[in-house]
């Protein structure tokens, strides 16, 4: 079945903080749009990737498969995403979109470590591989694309078929692992990018054209200062960049005073309290930290659901010995779904449609990115050299 095509187009933004018709008046705007088609559009953080970018650019369509997730994009940007599987796109319904640059956050199941590794075998990595195989019969290929992945994914089988792909479409790469602890903010998600330009285009920063890059710093325009590992990747020089981050309770929506009375108070708030079965049976497997920390833990689809492995909890009693007070006297809660939104470097405008419960949202942010990194990243690919 092939997903029928809509041409209707809806913007992303112009530049920055500088209004189009202003602009125009200006003379300002000489340039065209770039045209973007967002791959896996979850609850769109490409889209606010590439506002907060300020890059030229006009969102010619999005696509996601998962109803609930389109429900929020529509929500947020009044425009619902092609709901459909991406695999059953063809070279000609791509064409027709006339699109230059593709944004791509595939499933990441294949890939991580917790889970099989079962790679291109994986059934959910099909829609990425097939789209991947459409690039060289497409009448008009895009100029740019940005994929974003789990760290792992660059030794997988799907990568090497990526690159080979890409490399045989006249495309440069340049690829980073990058974490939000790099860009000031106290939470530790480090994923996979893959920046890709189509001959002649090229970046500002070729001398990094090929290699895989553990330092935001070629985004700013710094070549020094960046060191060659033994096996040629660029690594970071520093073991604690979250020195320079800023402190947890910024980000929260609720302050310190948040505790066990504040809960009973406020019946909603209940239930992001930790209950004691909890805390007895999985407390050493916890990630706690408190308003003053400068780290927190990957927030992931599981969040509230499991403990293990899927996000930091929330000390709201600041103890006077860390280390020897009881967890239950921490009074223990889970982060709000604003305050991983917030993690996540999302605006404040977003927002959730009523009907998305509690587990929902967590699940549809845990799948989601850091705006934080992104934005950079985006500029630095839609920047000419
Ligand atoms: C890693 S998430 C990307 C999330 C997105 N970047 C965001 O900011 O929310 C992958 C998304 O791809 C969607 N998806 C997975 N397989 C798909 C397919 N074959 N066709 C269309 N969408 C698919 C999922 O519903 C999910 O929203």
């Amino acid at each position: 079945m092939t997903i029928r095509l809509y041409l209707a187009c809806y913007y992303v933004t112009a530049r920055v903080g500088t209004p189009s018709s202003l602009m125009e008046e200006e003379g300002l705007l000489e340039e065209q749009p770039w045209r973007v088609l967002e791959f896996y559009s979850g609850i769109g953080g490409m889209r606010y990737s590439a506002m907060k970018a300020g890059v030229n650019a006009k969102m010619v369509e999005a696509f996601d498969i998962n109803d609930l997730a389109n429900d929020v994009y529509a929500h947020n940007f009044g425009h619902r995403p092609f709901q459909g599987n991406i695999q059953t796109l063809s070279a000609a319904d791509l064409d027709r979109y006339e699109a230059n640059v593709w944004l791509l956050s595939p499933p990441c199941q294949p890939y991580t470590r917790q889970g099989l590794q079962k790679q291109s075998a994986d059934a959910r990595a099909s829609s990425f591989l097939r789209i991947l195989e459409i690039i060289p019969e497409l009448r008009q290929p895009p100029a740019m694309l940005f994929v974003e992945n789990v760290v792992g994914f660059e030794t997988s089988d799907t990568h090497q078929k990526m690159i080979q792909i890409l490399e045989e479409s006249q495309f440069v790469t340049q690829e980073f692992v990058l974490s939000p602890l790099q860009f000031g903010v106290p939470y530790s998600r480090p994923r996979y990018f893959c920046l890709a330009k189509r001959k002649p285009s090229s970046f500002c920063n070729p001398e990094f054209n090929g290699q895989l890059i553990f330092v935001p710093k070629p985004l700013f325009g710094h070549k020094e200062s960046t060191l060659i590992s033994e096996n040629d990747q660029l690594i970071s020089t520093s073991n604690d960049m979250q020195q320079t981050c800023l402190p947890i309770e910024i980000f929260l929506e609720f302050g310190n005073c948040m505790n066990q009375n504040t809960f009973s108070i406020e019946g909603s708030l209940s239930q992001y309290f930790v209950p004691s079965s909890l805390i007895e049976r999985w407390g050493s497997a916890m990630d706690i930290v408190y308003p003053d920390s400068k780290r927190c833990c990957c927030f992931t689809k599981s969040y509230y659901r499991y403990v293990k492995g899927t996000g930091s909890l929330l000390a709201t009693i600041m103890p006077k010995t860390r280390d020897k007070t009881s967890l239950e006297d921490l009074c223990l809660r889970y982060f709000t779904p604003r305050e991983v939104a917030n993690l996540h470097s999302f605006p404040m405008e977003f927002g959730f449609p009523e009907h998305v419960t509690l587990r929902q949202r967590y699940a549809l942010l845990g799948n989601s990115l850091s705006v934080a990194v992104v934005a950079p990243l985006l500029h630095y690919l839609f920047s000419d050299p």
